[in-house]
């Protein structure tokens, strides 16, 4: 079985790729840094090292790179052979490797079994973005894939990027949509195939995620060098645990979760962060502010639901003020969301950068946030 993974880098390397590793796959990677590409395509294997109480040391063997600005031909012929293509590449950067995808399809054979495609970035409905723009003026290629939304989770922080080894927290989870596939879903013991991802992509989103990002925009403020140590701060923490209430109300009022389990979810993914064998950074987890400001990310669209729901989502309002600090330097977004608060009045930016107009219950909210940021 073949597989092909694009983005060699975190969870490339840490999560998917030794998942499907795991499940028997031969794994060729593709990515445009020609460095990593060069290392991987020298290396017999590399070591994926878990911290944490159930801790194991996995060896991932059997894999190849494709450097995909050289050889663009190489990693669409990768795609044409392939069983499965999964991506984590960044959302922002799923526009660059469809036309390698549109042009691995098209080079498919009519008779081979359709491809599956799963992309593996934070964001509702990733997939869907990534098969509109393969598929967009290549319609007649919808039938040699089959594309399905996942979840994923395994917190991995910066890693030394001299070499190939991993170094991740031992919790993951994998979760894909199971019904693309009619029944004839891709061999991957580890992953979990459900019926209906949204309950698990946005309790991940608007738990783990939410939950860091609020910490890494406080922890940037205080100059806190981690997120675990952003967390000591009781403030942080006070600012954090009301986002994360926020989000357990909807999350549970939405999708039915029994409420001590998701409090158990919670605190759970606080205690992620906090694990002291593996030092993340406010940069990390803050990193590209203005896609996480947006409509769909972790703290507008929960807060979004809460307010026309007839709730308060002060917890999540809050965090969005504290995100509109954020100016790590050598972050481009986090330099774009700086300019744009200088040049914007207040509702236009709401407007622009996290897609709330007046018509909507809590653009008052998320105004007077920007307009106190401005200040
Ligand atoms: N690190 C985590 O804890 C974590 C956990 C869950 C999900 N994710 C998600 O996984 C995705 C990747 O995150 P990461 O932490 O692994 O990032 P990363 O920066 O470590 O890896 C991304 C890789 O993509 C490569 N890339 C960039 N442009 C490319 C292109 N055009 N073609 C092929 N490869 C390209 C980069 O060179 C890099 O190696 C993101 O969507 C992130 O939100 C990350
Ligand atoms: O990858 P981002 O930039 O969407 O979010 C940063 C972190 O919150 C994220 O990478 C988490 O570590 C991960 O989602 C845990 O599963």
């Amino acid at each position: 079985m073949r597989a092909v993974h694009f983005g060699a880098g975190n969870i490339g390397r840490g999560f998917v790729g030794l998942l499907l590793h795991r499940a028997g796959y031969e794994v060729t990677f593709v990515d445009v840094n020609a460095e990593l590409i060069a290392m991987l395509r020298a290396a017999d294997a590399y070591e994926v090292r878990e911290v944490g109480a159930d801790a194991a040391v996995h060896t991932v063997t059997g894999f190849t790179g494709i450097d995909s600005s050289a050889d663009p031909e190489a990693a669409a012929r990768a795609v044409a052979d392939a069983d499965v293509v999964t991506c984590a590449v960044g959302p922002t950067v799923l526009r660059f490797i469809a036309p390698v995808i549109r042009a691995g399809l098209e080079r498919r054979p009519e008779s081979a079994a359709p491809v599956a495609v799963m992309a593996c970035e934070n964001a509702i409905g990733a997939t869907d973005t990534l098969r509109d723009l393969v598929l967009d003026g290549a319609e007649a290629l919808a039938a040699r894939a089959v594309f399905a939304n996942t979840a994923v989770d395994r917190i991995i922080p910066p890693q030394d990027p001299a070499g190939l080894d991993v170094v991740v927290e031992d919790f993951f989870e994998w979760s894909i949509d199971r019904t693309p596939f009619a029944g004839a879903e891709p061999a991957i013991p580890d992953a979990h195939f459900v019926d209906d991802l949204a309950p698990s992509i946005e309790r991940k989103l608007f738990t783990v995620n939410t939950g860091h990002a609020a910490t890494a925009y406080a922890g940037w403020i205080a100059g806190a060098d981690t997120i675990a140590h952003a967390l000591q701060e009781p403030a942080i923490r006070a600012a954090v645990d009301a986002a994360l209430a926020d989000t357990s109300r909807l999350l549970v009022a939405k999708f039915g979760f029994d409420p001590d389990a998701h409090a158990a979810y919670a605190a759970r993914a606080i205690e992620r962060f906090q694990n002291p064998a593996l030092p993340d950074t406010c940069e990390r987890i803050g990193r590209q502010p203005l896609r996480k400001l947006s409509r769909h990310e972790r703290f507008v669209q929960p807060a979004a639901e809460l307010l026309e729901r007839g709730d308060r989502a002060d917890g999540l309002i809050a965090a969005y003020g504290t995100a509109l600090r954020f100016d790590a330097p050598g972050d481009e977004q986090a330099a774009e969301l700086q300019r744009l608060l200088t040049e914007l009045e207040p509702a236009a930016f709401v407007a622009q950068v996290s897609g709330i107009d007046g018509a909507h219950p809590l653009q008052p909210a998320l105004v007077d946030q920007v307009a106190a940021a401005r200040r």
